[in-house]
């Protein structure tokens, strides 16, 4: 069954939905971002999330420091990277890590190789920010990928109406929400419900 994560999570009831609702990930927004919380707001909301649920810190293009700071505040399982950090800014810091592409064109994919992460996110590019943006990438990119689909996550502008669609085709480990989960521009309840029902539901072409 596919791994959901709910990214950009700022109120603790919504931290308890998506936990309810059997979200694997929970992603904290470290960077500019209408979703950007504080360390110290991350580190009250993290109390909230049970060992099961990873806890992951979104940031672009961080210093060092930056990093150390949150892991250590905050008990974060994965540094999401959603930047242009390179492989061996990574490396360096030595995290479990998840590192974001955005993905124009062929050559975007193809900079995951470059990379040796726990997880590849693909998504579509940002438009005010580097993520988050709500919008489509196409997904025929990933067909040639030669990353085990184990460790891909696929993101960019799904919701419970497409995602069935997006698994169906990419056949991800797991897959990534922020904006279909949000409506007037906050995190939904009922909308992350949905969401993670939507896709763990068995889909017919995954049946032997
Ligand atoms: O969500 C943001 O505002 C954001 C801003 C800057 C960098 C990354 C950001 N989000 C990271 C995520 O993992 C989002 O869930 C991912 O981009 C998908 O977002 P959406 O298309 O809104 O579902």
């Amino acid at each position: 069954m596919v791994n959901v994560k709910i990214c950009g999570l700022k109120e603790e009831i919504h931290v308890q939905s998506a936990v309810e609702s059997g979200a694997t990930w929970i992603g904290f927004m470290f960077a500019p971002s209408k979703r950007r919380i504080s360390v110290e707001r991350a580190a009250d909301l993290a109390i909230l999330v049970p060992p099961h649920v990873k806890r992951v810190g979104v940031f672009v293009n961080p210093t060092e420091q930056e990093v150390r700071e949150a892991v250590e505040k905050v008990g974060l399982d994965y540094v999401q990277y959603h930047g242009t950090e390179d492989a061996e800014f990574i490396k360096k810091l030595g995290y479990p890590s998840i590192k974001a592409f955005s993905i124009r064109g062929y050559e975007d994919v193809e900079k995951a190789s470059k990379y040796d992460v726990d997880y590849y996110l693909f998504d579509a590019p940002g438009t005010d920010y580097s993520g988050g943006s709500g919008n489509v990438f196409d997904w025929s990119l990933l067909e040639q990928l030669s990353i085990s689909k184990d460790r891909i996550i696929l993101a960019g502008g799904l919701n419970s109406e497409n995602v069935g669609r997006a698994i169906e085709q990419v056949c991800p480990f797991g897959v990534d929400v922020s904006s279909g989960v949000e409506s007037n521009g906050q995190k939904d309840s009922k909308l992350i419900k949905e969401f993670i029902l939507a896709a763990k539901k068995e889909h017919s072409s995954l049946k032997a």
